[in-house]
Parts: C-alpha cells; sequence; structure tokens
C-alpha cells in the first residue's frame, strides 16, 4: 500500500514538473511571460505606496536648461531595459554600423537598484502654440515605492550622476551648434542643437600662418586669465570683429575658433528675437564655455526691418555682455561683417570689440596655401603667371578660387589656367579691383575713433605700390580696350586711385599688420 502510495506521489511530482516545465515553455516561446510579469509587477505595484520625482528640463526661473535632465536622459538610453521595453526609438550613431536606443515620449521603463525597482516615464506635453505650431514640455519622473525611498533614493541620484559624468565628458568633447527658434513666450528652450561638424580648422583655413599664430595664442591666454580679468573688475568675455568681403572665409573661421577651443557655438539669428529681452533670454540660456555668433551684423544694423524689435542699445548691450557674467564663466564673442562703413563707431569701441580681424580677398600667398590643399601642389610652372596677374591687383575670393580649384581637381594646369583666365576677367573688368578697394579696411579703421586690436592680413599696401598695380592693370586692359573707351578707363582708374589713396596707410613690409591703441 505505502509503495503503491510512493508510486501515485511519484507520478503526481512529476507531472506537475512536467506541466510546469510545458508551461513555463509555452510562456517563453510566445513571449506571454511578459504580460504574466508585468501582470505580477502591476499587482504588487498596487500594494505599495509609491512616491514620485519630477525631473523637468529647465530650472524652476524656466531660464536655464537643468543639467540633471540632461544627466538622467543619457542614463535611461544607457539602461539594457529599454531593449525590452514595449516601444522605443533607433536611431543611427555616429559611427556608421552605431543604432542606438533612445526614449521615446511618454515612454515608461524600469531600473532596479540595490534590490529596489523603479520606474522612469519620459513625459511629454504637447502644448499647441498657434495653427501650426505646437511646444513640448518635457518631463522625467522616478517612481520609487516609499518603503525604498530612504535606503535608495540618493545613493541611486549619486549612481546616475556617476554613470554618466564619463560619457558626458565624453559627448562634451562633440561640439554642438545652437540655433534660436522663432520667439514664443510660451516656449522655455529657445536654442535647437545639432552636432557642429563643420569641417574648417585653423589648418584648412588659406590665411597669413603669423596672423593664426596670433589669433591662437590671444585665445589661449585669454582662456588663462580669469584671474587677471576678476582683479582688474572686467567681465571674462573677448569679442572678435571678423570683416572682409564675402567668401573670405569669416564664417569658416568661425568654425576653426570654436573647434580649436571645443566650445559649443550659439548662433543668434536676429531676425528670429523679438525684442531687447528676449535677446538677453537668449543670451541667459547659452551654457558656459561657449562661442556666441551674430553673422552679418551689419546687415541687421542696417537693416531695421531685418531688425524689428530690437534696437541699437539692445545690440550694446548683448554685446558688453553683462549679462553673460551672471554666469561667471568665459565668454567669446564673434561678430561677422562684410564692411564696417555704416557702423556706429561706437558699437564697435574697446571692451565691445576687442579684436578686429580683416579677412582679404585673395593675395598670391593665399593662392598658394588654397593650390596647396585643394590641388595638392606646392608650386608649379604657371606660379609666376598667377603672380603676375594678383601683382596688377586683380583678384578674387577665397571662395570664388576654391570652387574653381575644387571642378578643376583633377588636372592642376587645368586648375590653374581656369583661376588666370578668371583673374584676367575680373581685372578686365575692374569690377574685383573696384569692390576689393571699397571693402578693404579704410584709413578709419585702421587708424580712426572705433577701437580694439586691428589684425589685417595684407589689408593696407603703399600708395606706390598701388600706383603700379594700377599701372599694370592699365597695360592689361589698354591690350584689349581702344580709342575713346581707354580714356574712360583712364578716368575710372584714377578715380579708383584716389578712392584708394583716401584709405591706404601705414607701410606693410608684412603679411599681416596688428594695431594696438
Ligand atoms: N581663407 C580661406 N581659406 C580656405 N577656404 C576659404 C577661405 N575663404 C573662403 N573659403 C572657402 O569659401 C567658402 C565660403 O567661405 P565663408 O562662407 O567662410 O565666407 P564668408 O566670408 O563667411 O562669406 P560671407 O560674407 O558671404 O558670409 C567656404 O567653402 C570656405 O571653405
Ligand atoms: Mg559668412
Amino acid at each position: 500500500m505505502f509503495a503503491i502510495s510512493l508510486v501515485v506521489l511519484f507520478f503526481v511530482i512529476s507531472g506537475i514538473c512536467l506541466f510546469l516545465l510545458i508551461l513555463r515553455l509555452f510562456l517563453y516561446r510566445t513571449a506571454l511571460i511578459h504580460v504574466v510579469n508585468k501582470w505580477v509587477h502591476w499587482i504588487e505595484d498596487g500594494m505599495h505606496v509609491h512616491q514620485i520625482f519630477k525631473v523637468p528640463e529647465f530650472n524652476h526661473d524656466n531660464f536655464q536648461e537643468n543639467q540633471f535632465y540632461g544627466q538622467v536622459f543619457t542614463y535611461l538610453n544607457s539602461l539594457a531595459s529599454i531593449e525590452n521595453s514595449d516601444f522605443t526609438n533607433l536611431f543611427s550613431g555616429k559611427k556608421s554600423n552605431d543604432i542606438i536606443l533612445y526614449l521615446d515620449h511618454n515612454q515608461t521603463i524600469h531600473d532596479t537598484f540595490l534590490g529596489a525597482r523603479v520606474s522612469w516615464k519620459n513625459e511629454v506635453n504637447d502644448q499647441k502654440l498657434g495653427e501650426d505650431q505646437s511646444c513640448c514640455r518635457r518631463t522625467l519622473l522616478l517612481k520609487i515605492k516609499k518603503k525604498d525611498k530612504r535606503r535608495i533614493l540618493r545613493p541611486y541620484l549619486q549612481h546616475i550622476h556617476n554613470a554618466v559624468s564619463e560619457d558626458l565628458q565624453q559627448r562634451k568633447r562633440e561640439v554642438k551648434l545652437y540655433m534660436n527658434t522663432q520667439y514664443d513666450h510660451r516656449i522655455n528652450g529657445r536654442w535647437n542643437s545639432i552636432p557642429f561638424t563643420h569641417p574648417s580648422t585653423f589648418d584648412t583655413m588659406a590665411m597669413d600662418s603669423d596672423l593664426k599664430y596670433r589669433i591662437k595664442s590671444d585665445l589661449e591666454s585669454f582662456l588663462k586669465s580669469k584671474q587677471y580679468y576678476h582683479r582688474l573688475g572686467r567681465i571674462w568675455k573677448r569679442s572678435y570683429l571678423l570683416y572682409g568681403p564675402s567668401g573670405t572665409g569669416k564664417s569658416s573661421f568661425v568654425a576653426a575658433m570654436a573647434k580649436l577651443l571645443n566650445y559649443d557655438v550659439y548662433e543668434i539669428d536676429l531676425s528670429r528675437v523679438a525684442d531687447d529681452s528676449d535677446l538677453k533670454m537668449l543670451l541667459l540660456q547659452t551654457s558656459n564655455k561657449s562661442v556666441i555668433v551674430i553673422e552679418d551684423l551689419d546687415r541687421f544694423m542696417n537693416d531695421n526691418k531685418s531688425v524689428r524689435g530690437v534696437s541699437f542699445s539692445g545690440v550694446s548691450t548683448f554685446m558688453d555682455g553683462i549679462l553673460s557674467s551672471c554666469r561667471g564663466d568665459e565668454k567669446i564673442m564673434i561678430f561677422t561683417m562684410n564692411s564696417k562703413d555704416k557702423i556706429d563707431s561706437s558699437l564697435l569701441r574697446p571692451g565691445r570689440i576687442d579684436v578686429h580681424i580683416y579677412f582679404p580677398m585673395c593675395n598670391f600667398n593665399s593662392f598658394k596655401s588654397l593650390a596647396n590643399s585643394y590641388l595638392g601642389i606646392r608650386d608649379h610652372k604657371l606660379f609666376p603667371q598667377v603672380e603676375e596677374i594678383f601683382q596688377t591687383g586683380a583678384t578674387m575670393s577665397p571662395a570664388e578660387v576654391g570652387e574653381i580649384m575644387i571642378v578643376n581637381r583633377s588636372s592642376p594646369s587645368r586648375a590653374l589656367k581656369s583661376v588666370i583666365t578668371a583673374l584676367q576677367t575680373n581685372a578686365a573688368t575692374g569690377w574685383r579691383l573696384s569692390e576689393s578697394a571699397s571693402s578693404r579696411p579704410s584709413a578709419e579703421e585702421s587708424g580712426g575713433e572705433s577701437g580694439g586690436v586691428f589684425w589685417k592680413d595684407k589689408g593696407s599696401v603703399p600708395v606706390a605700390k598701388e600706383v603700379r598695380k594700377l599701372y599694370g592693370l592699365l597695360r592689361l586692359k589698354s591690350g584689349k580696350i581702344s580709342g575713346p573707351s581707354v580714356a574712360k578707363e583712364v578716368r575710372k582708374l584714377y578715380g579708383l586711385l584716389r578712392l584708394k589713396s583716401g584709405k591706404i596707410s601705414g607701410p606693410s613690409g608684412h603679411d599681416s599688420e596688428m594695431i594696438e591703441r
């Protein structure tokens, strides 16, 4: 009897084990296990009291990004549990074969820490702003059992901080470009960012090497001068004005400076700024160690329609950087212009603009530098001919020269011939010369009442040299022009000479020149 009961018991236990095994296999095969897990967690959650902690994207004053939000977001995206979520975003990473998982709006994911289970929700509330505009208010919600709070909350937050600090440092090295969005009083954050991948560096810029060296040293010595500025009672900021004709590399140089510093770039589009206080707000929302850029400031200052609500005093206060000093860290400001001619000199006074850097049209030296980087040649039998044409005063922007070289990069000889033809055409029409003359730094700019440090790349040339150039140009032209048009051309060149002689100042024995006042 006892033996029979043992056999029955054996079969019952075996049956139960078999049943559980088949059930487990079934649950896992059909993924029903996840449904069961959900129910278990749901029942368990229902038996506990929870506490919710909010991590909003912006600080309570709504001015600045809440840095902890960024840290938590990075941490959550790195969790293995994001892979087990019901849904999530997949994006390509930096490398071509990288795929990254990214929290979706209103997605919830779970994490465990010291045996306690917590959940995070990426809460995004869409706000309708107008007909076709909306904005989002983002908050990360941490849900934690009340019984676990005392034990794990602080160490858990510290754990997040430690886990991402290395990752953040890595990301800090990736420079970002921020652009301001259209003003709307209901939007907190006004900056949208993308990775800053502009390929320009100091090395790729065709510029006088001495000038590059001095700009680099200026930046480096500024960065080391926190105590010095503090002792002087000055805001720790440095403003640069890059000015010169179109296509001479001003925007590319902004990128090169940001890369050298490894700073994020905040480019302010003044046409999207509502008024002076909006401009202040944008400045306040920039992060530490950043380059703040306003491109084509002359265009905005001369075109009242474009600046709309931003006043002259709004721009000058912005340039003084008083507000940025609230953040305490260094600020680099860069403004670009085609010409300073119509700009109120008070806007360019020392303190507002510390360094003026002139970007000239192409000369023979910059041409050689472009030929080296675009065509890979340091010398060529056509170089003397190119130099001769440059000496006549013919010129082009580096952008134009670069474009010709790119198109003809398979044949350096063809590229150089095309550059020669283009320079001859420009010289013959005289258009480029007069354009470049008018955009060179004027005597007023290099010695006038506005201030700062002036750095120019062959910006000033002696009158005698200019006369020689014009004579050469005249000879070149007279080969092509006859009769009354010669007299007309002579008159034109005489006018041009007078224009230049009013603008030419100082000797130009050096490639670049620095005038401190
Ligand atoms: N000095 C230079 N060295 C190397 N490349 C240059 C230089 N100047 C211009 N380029 C090339 O020409 C193109 C246009 O340059 P960039 O946009 O920087 O000119 P810019 O002075 O900002 O013109 P704009 O005043 O019209 O904005 C870029 O592709 C850049 O690589
Ligand atoms: Mg530009």
